[in-house]
């Protein structure tokens, strides 16, 4: 049993949330909220998961009204404090459409959605999320989305790759057109990140994947340390 404490924000839509928490909770054994997205309190968490899914059915665009939901201020303020946040997918495209990591998630080139394993470098192994992984490790992770292809002005990919933000890049291609490969990328202190595929869809010993169960040990070692 572990006592690193995970919270899972739930919006309407979202449908990773319960394969987060069989990870979290069920795997690892760690405590593990489910949190719904009018709720404010995030107290006493360590790791707050913004999971995948459909958020108000990807209206608009995905993530851009769920950016708008109370539990956001709670996460801004999270942040602020030196939580950590781990956005996968249709968290990830929330937390850039609330400002917490730069760019946008556009539509995949190809103009269809993905539903598929793909490579991935990971680019930096000494961060919270990735430590457990070997150095200059390739992995296989699942992906499914229609709107993967990260994008963002010169400028902010300039400072992206000279802070080092990029931590996964698809090897050897881009699925969905991604700019520099990009499909994972964390604040400059590193302890926000958000990341298209999905490291909860391979942790399970069941499943004939499991390259993400290092990603969920990673944040045990870290924070146990
Ligand atoms: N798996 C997901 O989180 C999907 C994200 C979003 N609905 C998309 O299609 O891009």
């Amino acid at each position: 049993m572990s006592s690193v404490k995970f919270g899972i924000v739930v919006f309407p839509g979202s449908n990773c949330d319960r394969d987060v928490a069989w990870v979290t909770r069920g795997l690892l054994g760690c405590p593990t909220r489910l949190i719904w997205y009018a709720e404010r309190d995030l107290s006493g968490l360590d790791v707050v998961v913004l999971p995948g899914g459909f958020s108000y059915g990807d209206y608009l665009r995905c993530g851009a009204i769920a950016r708008f939901a109370p539990v956001m201020g709670s996460l801004q303020e999270h942040v602020a404090r030196g939580g950590y946040v781990l956005g996968i997918c249709n968290g990830f495209q929330i937390l850039t459409e609330a400002g917490l990591l730069p760019g946008a998630l556009v539509r995949n080139a190809n103009l269809h959605f993905i539903c598929d394993r793909v490579g991935l470098r990971i680019e930096r192994q000494d961060l919270l999320w990735t430590g457990a992984y070997p150095a200059g490790a390739t992995i296989t992770l699942p992906i499914a989305h229609g709107e993967g292809r990260y994008t963002c002005d010169p400028d902010t990919l300039k400072q992206l790759q000279d802070q080092g933000q990029i931590v996964f890049r698809y090897d050897p291609v881009s699925p969905n057109g991604s700019l520099d490969q990009i499909a994972g990328l964390c604040s400059p202190s590193g302890r926000v990140l958000g990341l298209m595929p999905h490291p909860e869809r391979a942790a399970d010993p069941d499943l004939p994947g499991q390259d993400g169960i290092p990603l969920w040990q990673s944040i045990l070692q870290g924070l146990a340390a």
